[in-house]
């Protein structure tokens, strides 16, 4: 059986429990890492371009010597003057290779978004608007807004299926 060795460039449980799930779906062994790896983007990033460049630099920083090694950014975008979560996901290889793929997109509420136009980060925002501790690390802001119909985890792991499915395609 063919076995590979991949790298969550997260500490985050929502992301690496998302990137584990689905590796354990595939019909080879996969060694999963987790580290942190600089976005090289804002803390907050605020368009779907810096979201998905955050998403790609988290993956290339992380690649060291693993096979793969996957990247997964949350960020917000403004559209028709309404703000956007927004969640990016890339996975690069060591022969070179760079998939990228989006996941869901919800509006933010405006009391939400004034927060964040003045300079807040969600995570600890979506903390005091729901009167809970570390949103971020299991059911998020989705989690949230869809009274717990899709959490962080289910979210990010539709993006990952996105890039393991381009990655496969490719590979024998
Ligand atoms: O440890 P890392 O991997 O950085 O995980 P993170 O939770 O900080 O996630 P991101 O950096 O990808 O998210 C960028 C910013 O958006 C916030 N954020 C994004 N999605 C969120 C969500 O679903 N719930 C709460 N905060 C979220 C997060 O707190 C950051 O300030
Ligand atoms: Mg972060």
């Amino acid at each position: 059986m063919k076995k590979i060795r991949a790298v969550i460039a997260s500490k985050n449980p929502a992301k690496i429990n998302a990137v584990s799930s689905i590796l354990a779906n595939l019909e080879w062994t996969v060694d999963l890492s987790a580290v942190e790896a600089a976005s090289g983007v804002s803390e907050q990033p605020f368009s779907q371009e810096e979201t998905r460049q955050g998403a790609k630099n988290r993956a290339a920083n992380a690649l060291g010597d693993f096979d793969f090694a996957i990247g997964l950014e949350g960020g917000v975008y403004e559209m028709e003057g309404i703000l956007y979560l927004c969640n990016w996901g890339a996975l690069t290889t060591k022969d070179g290779r760079m998939y990228t793929a989006a996941g869901a997109q919800i509006p933010l509420p405006k009391a939400i978004a004034d927060k964040l136009y003045s300079g807040a980060e969600l995570g600890p925002v979506m903390d005091d608007y729901a009167n809970e501790i570390g949103i971020r690390h299991h059911k998020g802001a989705i989690g949230i807004l869809t009274d717990g119909a899709v959490n962080r985890g289910e979210m990010f792991s539709h993006v990952v299926k996105l890039l393991i499915g381009q990655y496969q395609l490719d590979s024998d």
